[in-house]
């Protein structure tokens, strides 16, 4: 019996990837808990269909996010895979956000080896372009985008204090009696790298030894990689309060990836109170989010039907069909 029109659709993609050598890649984002993150999961889900990635999303889950919201994710299309919590040595520090802890369990990903380079992004980010190219990045390195250190959730930090920014290391200078400069410091909510057994035992034993800092995770991973780290635009990660606090670095009409990190500003729960919540720019941003989240059209579901009825139109016309070019 002829295999059905789905199955050889997916066996005919599976075979190009795999000529292409590209199978093993995908995007990995991470859930924690019973809470409305899984709305800005499903959004991202959505987002990556939007800009047509060739590439699955990967979810890594922690035991206690509820089998309804892991329905919701394999519903659209999602790879739910459950990883156990990590937690830090036991020590008295605050962190900047007390629920930061639990990001320690993103370390789980470097065991994903299924995988050889994976992208990660964090669940309050959404893609207005496509970033498959980012795979193609050499390997042996850490890209992600640098971070900003101009808000109040950095005010326990040496920079904040000072005022110095390493976006613009020029304004206010970093004084010779603090030692030598920081080294470029990253945002961990999005990051390309290559999934490795024995880097991911390191991370864990490495992490066991180190004082948490008010960063977690993020902190953590900047002071591994630092050797390896290798800057990338910040149109792949745009941390909202560059919009404010360095405009002349942001290019808004190419921006191909927004986080949604500032006060007030994940989409799912937007009320426009909070400062700088106001700003047009954030409240076109945030209903860019929601246009996404929205369109029934982006569901798993309704796309692999279009896929069908396609397959099945051009197998009666006698004619093989070309996908459009993706719109990045
Ligand atoms: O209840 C929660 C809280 C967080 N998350 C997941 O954890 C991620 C990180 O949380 P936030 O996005 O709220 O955190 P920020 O963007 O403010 O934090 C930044 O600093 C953090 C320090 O721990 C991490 O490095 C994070 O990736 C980085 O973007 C979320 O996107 C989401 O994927 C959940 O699933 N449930
Ligand atoms: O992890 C944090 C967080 O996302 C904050 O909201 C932002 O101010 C930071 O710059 C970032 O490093
Ligand atoms: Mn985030």
């Amino acid at each position: 019996m002829a295999p059905d029109i789905t199955t050889a659709a997916v066996n005919a993609t599976a075979a190009q990837a795999k000529a292409a050598g590209t199978l093993n890649r995908a995007y990995v984002t991470f859930l924690a808990g019973d809470g409305d993150y899984v709305k800005g999961v499903v959004g991202l889900a959505k987002g990556l269909r939007k800009v047509q990635s060739m590439y699955p999303l990967v979810v890594a889950v922690l035991p206690d996010v509820p089998e309804e919201h892991r329905k919701i994710l394999i519903s659209q299309g999602c790879i739910v895979k459950e990883i156990e919590p990590v937690y830090p040595p036991p020590n008295q520090a605050q962190f900047a956000m007390a629920y930061y802890v639990i990001n320690y369990s993103k370390l789980r990903i470097w065991e994903f080896v299924e995988y050889s380079k994976m992208i990660y992004l964090d669940g309050d980010i959404q893609v207005f372009g496509n970033i498959d190219h980012l795979f193609d990045l050499p390997n042996g390195y850490f890209y992600a985008v640098m971070d900003c250190f101009c808000e109040k959730t950095w005010s326990s930090s040496p920079q904040y204090q000072i005022g110095y920014c390493q976006q613009c290391p020029d304004k206010v200078q970093w004084p010779s009696d603090m030692g030598p400069k920081p080294p470029l410091y990253f945002n961990a909510g999005m990051f390309v790298y290559e999934p490795n057994l024995s880097t991911y035992h390191d991370l864990l034993k490495t992490l066991q030894v180190t004082t948490p800092t008010s960063f977690a995770e993020q902190d953590f991973l900047n002071m591994y990689f630092r050797d390896k780290y290798r800057p990338i635009s910040n149109m792949y990660n745009l941390v909202l309060a560059m919009l404010w606090r360095h405009p002349e670095n942001v290019q808004l009409d190419n921006v191909k990836v927004v986080h949604y990190c500032a006060a007030g500003s994940k989409p799912w729960r937007f009320t426009g109170k909070e400062e700088n919540m106001e700003r047009e720019d954030i409240k076109m941003l945030v209903k860019k989010w929601w246009d996404v989240y929205e369109d029934e059209t982006l569901d798993y579901e309704y796309a692999v039907d279009v896929e069908r009825l396609k397959g099945a139109l051009t197998e009666a016309a006698g004619i093989q069909y070309v996908p459009a070019p993706s719109a990045a």
